[in-house]
């Protein structure tokens, strides 16, 4: 694995240890070992399979949902191994938000697509709530664009508006970190610099991964990036060093678009 210049002052927010991940007999991820960083964005890039989504989706044990999927190691957020039994899954997924890759609003009106899941974790009294849904819309770039229409379906929106109200929905429970499973492939490209705007926005408040397969997107819009080949994390580094003067061939060859 490549060196992280530290005197850049990192703290880690989650740190992945010997991580393996199966789907019934499937060895998925294998061994793998991550740091993410505080406020910063690191991208998870590789061919199709390579196991992008998966390492996405143990970072909240999103996994659990599903039957004969099981994630071994360790994955230390906030001074405990969220891997454990006995951990509180929903607070977990409040804290480490997902946004997914196609966007999906609940068949609700936009203010109680972000007050509903405010509801399931506080008790706000209606100003406070108002305050709230302004705030989270602000902070993904939507609240201009809806402001008047507030009680109008999510659904109405255009797929742009949907995945800021999304991010918004997100933001909205006070997150630390969010996880980004290739949230423009759906969008136009107006749409995709807004979100990648947003993203550069949001990583002042909030540390941020994000699974894609555009790799200048992964050039423009992170700080670290790991590349992903069979299920290995096969390097990880500043986003700048691994475009620009990766540390191992494999890397080069699908950065330069000779495989992959
Ligand atoms: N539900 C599942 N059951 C069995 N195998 C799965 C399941 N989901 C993914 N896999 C397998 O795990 C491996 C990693 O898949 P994953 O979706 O994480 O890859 P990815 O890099 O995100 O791919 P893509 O870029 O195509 O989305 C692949 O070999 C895939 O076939």
């Amino acid at each position: 694995m490549q060196t992280i210049d530290q005197s850049q002052n990192l703290h880690t927010t989650v740190e992945v240890k010997d991580l393996n991940f199966y789907y019934g007999d499937f060895h998925s991820l294998k061994n793998v070992n991550l740091s993410i960083y505080e406020k910063k964005v690191t991208a998870f890039i590789g061919p199709s399979g390579c196991g992008k989504s998966t390492l996405l989706r143990t970072l909240n044990r999103m996994y659990d949902l599903y039957p004969g999927q099981r994630a071994e190691g360790t994955i230390m957020y906030r001074g405990r191994n969220i891997l454990e039994h006995g951990q509180d899954v929903n607070m977990l997924r409040a804290k480490i938000g997902m946004v997914f890759q196609k966007p999906t609003p609940f068949p609700m009106s936009i203010y109680e697509n972000i007050a509903f899941g405010v509801r399931l974790y506080e008790k706000l009294s209606k100003g406070q709530m108002d305050e709230r849904v302004e705030w989270a819309l602000n902070k993904a770039a939507l609240w201009g664009e809806v402001k008047d229409k507030l009680k109008q379906s999510g659904l109405s929106l255009s797929g742009g508006q949907q995945q800021r109200l999304c991010i918004a929905r997100a933001v909205a429970v006070k997150p630390d970190v969010l996880l980004l499973d290739e949230p423009t492939s759906a969008l136009d490209p107006i749409s995709t610099v807004k979100i990648e705007e947003l993203i550069s926005e949001l990583k002042k408040d909030y540390t941020i991964t994000i699974v894609t397969h555009n790799m200048q997107q992964a050039a423009r819009c992170s700080d670290y990036t790991t590349y992903m080949y069979l299920g290995e994390l096969v390097e990880f580094g500043e986003t700048d060093q691994i475009f620009m003067n990766p540390a191992k061939r494999e890397t080069q060859d699908y950065i330069t678009g000779r495989f992959g």
